[in-house]
């Protein structure tokens, strides 16, 4: 290891996402070129690096940082390249020579300590030195997190966010207990606060360890979709990850149990072990759910025949049995699922409901789980649906930085019925949340397909319900005429049932082109959503086309589509500027989408009218402008809000000409492109395929091998998650536990 010292005279590259920096290093014999992860660095700033020195093949030699240390400046000109450089907010060039000037070499020690006295040079009040201390204390911070923290490896978008959760105690929390940045910080998992944790020397058996890796093991089975883990399992899962007994994962799991941060079942003659919040939701949906079901509630008192009758007189048309069935269930019963493929006939069903329920004077109010699924069933319904996070009024805890929702059993929703959508979207917490703000007395209708991918998050909620069989399920199973003429619907059942599709008839909308290697489908696929499609179906090719992938990575995954087709639909232009972030390039014009919810993250319209909260995972959206100077990319989401995302938050987004199958539920597209080809068997399945499919309203092209498409159709194997919900339902329901 090597130290040298100088002053940077000049940056040649920075990329601002994981902060690798090209820079000239001066010193008074040489002029060296460094490299590595220097966010911080500015021109005229005299640093200390250490690291070793490399022969690059195009550019020679150049000095490899592993380790960068501000030198506190001391000559008066160092003083000033400092000051001047931009990194303090309030100081410019001309404002850093006035400091200079007032007090020379002793500039910095005065800001740093009698900071007061900054009011002494012309152009200083009060509020300019507030900003001048704050930022000047903020990056001194930050610097010091940066320089501990990157030889583990962790970038400095990191830094900045657990600088911004723990302030000045950075350094403290990690120093005592790394493992509270795995809990803590959105990003950070169990292997790099282990990582951090052997560095600093802790014991890898003690129990602050095991018990993070038990966690972690448990927090990782909720990504599979699981409520719980046998505890045989998640042994084993904690064992590959703590490399320690079983006996010593075993007491930790009791320790745990102790501290309620895990909870502990007892099934036949197995252990279940939930994370507290996912035991409390399982038991709080059942006991919800039942206690919904029998209680009582305002009778309507109308002839429902009669009504039904006059509806379908008004709507021209013939209601199906099923649907019948439906609508006096809908009437006659607390809760009610009522669940059914594409064209089935529930959106019908739906309006026929809300409609008797108005008629009669009686509160409806409608919901779904993503912003794009309530704004769709706001437009079918011609009513207002909100997202249940909205529905719930999403709040903040009033002694915490912690999201809550405001609507619970203390203060439920006003509503006579509430109808929810796209129920298989939601996942046991949400649907723990939504069920105790709902008072006793309101009906509930449950709608959804149970054949569509469960939810992101943990559980089978809606499979569970109809499964328990405890609570009135509504199947809904014919297609209706207009629905059959479209192979889309025909389609979605064959896959279903496991049947051959109807491909490439004449005039229909379901096509299938035939490419054996990955690179030809690829080619296809950029070829016909940047040309043939537009040009013959007359569609904008951002707007009215989504291409759906199953997979995030591989050849034919997610990101090399989204490479692949940001070439052609976006191509690079002299007007458009763009930013490089690690590997990737967004540029104005880009599509994006939000990838997590962010329900404080505020947006504008243009003309600042209109503002308000709230991007969810899922949102579409358009780069509007990048602003270099303040390092700010403003995307457009829903044609009206513009949102402002600093360059340390763009890990919020990624690009979205492609995004994955997953990603679209609740969504509709009038065209999708899906790519047909090898994937690992869990991601070759009938229902990924199905949800993807019915995404479309318009037309569905798939590409690619169609031996995959015919292994996709027959693989029923979904992909079992650990729930308890549909058997404490029928337990709950014996015991008669609700009813006390
Ligand atoms: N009883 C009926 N008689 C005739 N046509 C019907 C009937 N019910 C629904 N339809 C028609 O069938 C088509 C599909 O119905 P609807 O949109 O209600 O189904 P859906 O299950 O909500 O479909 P999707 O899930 O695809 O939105 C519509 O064109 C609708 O007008």
């Amino acid at each position: 290891m090597e130290r040298l010292e100088g002053m940077i005279s000049d940056i040649v590259f920075k990329n601002e996402e994981n902060g690798y920096t090209i820079a000239h290093l001066a010193n008074s014999m040489d002029d060296i070129v460094i490299v590595g992860c220097m966010p911080t660095l500015s021109v005229g700033e005299s640093i200390e690096v250490e690291g070793k020195w490399v022969n690059h093949k195009t550019y020679g030699t150049q000095f490899e940082v592993s380790k960068f240390m501000p030198v506190i400046p001391s000559s008066l000109e160092g003083i000033y390249a400092y000051l001047a450089s931009g990194m303090i907010h309030g100081i410019g060039e001309k404002m850093a020579k006035r400091i200079v000037d007032k007090f020379g070499v002793s500039t910095l020690d005065i800001i740093q300590n009698n900071p007061e006295r900054l009011e002494e040079v012309e152009g200083i009040g009060g509020k300019k030195l507030k900003q001048i201390v704050k930022s000047y204390e903020e990056n001194r911070e930050l610097r010091n997190i940066i320089i501990e923290l990157s030889p583990y490896g962790i970038t400095p978008n990191y830094c900045l966010k657990i600088y911004k959760k723990y302030k000045n105690k950075s350094i403290e929390v990690i120093n005592k207990n790394p493992y509270k940045l795995a809990e803590d910080i959105r990003g950070i998992g169990f292997k790099i606060a282990d990582e951090i944790a052997n560095k600093i020397g802790i014991d890898k058996y003690s129990d602050d360890r095991i018990c993070q890796g038990i966690l972690y093991a448990l927090n990782q089975s909720l990504g599979s979709g699981h409520t719980y883990l046998p505890k045989s399992i998640l042994i084993q899962e904690a064992k590959k990850i703590l490399d320690v007994e079983a006996s010593m994962i075993d007491n930790c799991i009791m320790a745990l149990a102790y501290d309620q941060k895990i909870h502990l079942e007892q099934l036949n003659n197995q252990q279940l072990i939930y994370l507290m919040p996912y035991y409390m939701s399982e038991n709080g949906v059942c006991k919800q759910i039942i206690k919904l079901s029998q209680c009582e509630f305002d009778d309507l008192n109308i002839d429902i025949d009669e009504e039904i009758r006059s509806l379908e007189k008004e709507e021209n048309i013939k209601l199906a049995n099923n649907q019948v069935l439906a609508v006096k269930e809908a009437i006659n019963t607390g809760v009610l699922v009522i669940t059914g493929g594409p064209g089935t006939g529930k959106t019908t069903t739906i309006n026929t409901i809300i409609k008797i329920f108005e008629n009669n004077k009686k509160k409806v109010v409608l919901a779904a789980p993503t912003g794009r699924a309530a704004k769709r069933m706001s437009e079918t319904s011609q009513r207002e649906a909100k997202t249940i996070h909205r529905l719930l009024e999403m709040g903040f805890a009033t002694d915490s930085d912690d999201l809550m929702f405001l609507k619970n059993e203390e203060d439920p929703i006003n509503a006579d019925v509430i109808i929810l959508d796209e129920v298989s979207m939601v996942d046991v917490l949400l649907m723990y949340s939504m069920l105790r703000a709902i008072k006793p007395g309101t009906r509930v209708i449950l709608v959804g397909d149970s054949d569509q991918l469960p939810s992101v998050g943990a559980g089978n909620v809606l499979k569970d319900i109809i499964e328990s069989n405890v609570i009135n399920v509504v199947k809904l199973n014919e297609i209706f005429r207009q629905a059959q003429e479209s192979m889309i619907v025909v389609n979605a059942h064959k896959i279903n049932k496991g049947e051959p599709l109807f491909l490439n008839s004449k005039g229909k909308d379901f096509f299938f082109i035939r490419k054996n290697t990955n690179e030809e489908i690829i080619d296809e696929i950029v070829e016909i959503v940047s040309e043939r499609l537009p040009k013959f179906y007359k569609l904008d090719k951002l707007k009215d086309i989504q291409v759906l992938a199953s997979m995030r990575k591989g050849d034919v995954g997610v990101t090399n589509l989204n490479m692949a087709l940001q070439k052609s639909l976006n191509k690079p232009e002299k007007f458009k500027v763009e930013e490089n972030f690690a590997k990737r390039i967004f540029r104005v014009g880009d599509k994006v989408m939000q990838i997590k919810n962010n329900y404080t993250k505020k947006w504008e319209s243009e003309d600042r009218k209109d503002s308000g909260e709230g991007i969810y995972n899922g949102d579409i959206g358009y780069i509007y402008h990048i602003d270099k100077e303040n390092k700010k990319v403003h995307v457009l989401f829903d044609q009206v809000k513009i949102v402002d995302y600093t360059y340390d938050e763009l890990d919020e987004l990624d690009h979205s000409f492609c995004t994955t199958i997953h990603k679209s539920q609740g969504s509709e597209f009038p065209v999708v492109v899906i790519p047909i080809t090898w994937a690992p068997p869990m991601l070759l399945s009938r229902n990924l395929l199905y949800t993807a499919v019915t995404r479309a309203k318009k037309l569905v092209v798939l590409v690619g091998d169609v031996k995959y498409l015919e292994y996709m159709i027959k693989n029923n194997r979904t992909n079992d998650r650990y729930s308890n919900l549909a058997n404490k339902l029928n337990k709950f329901k014996q015991e008669g536990l609700l009813l006390k």
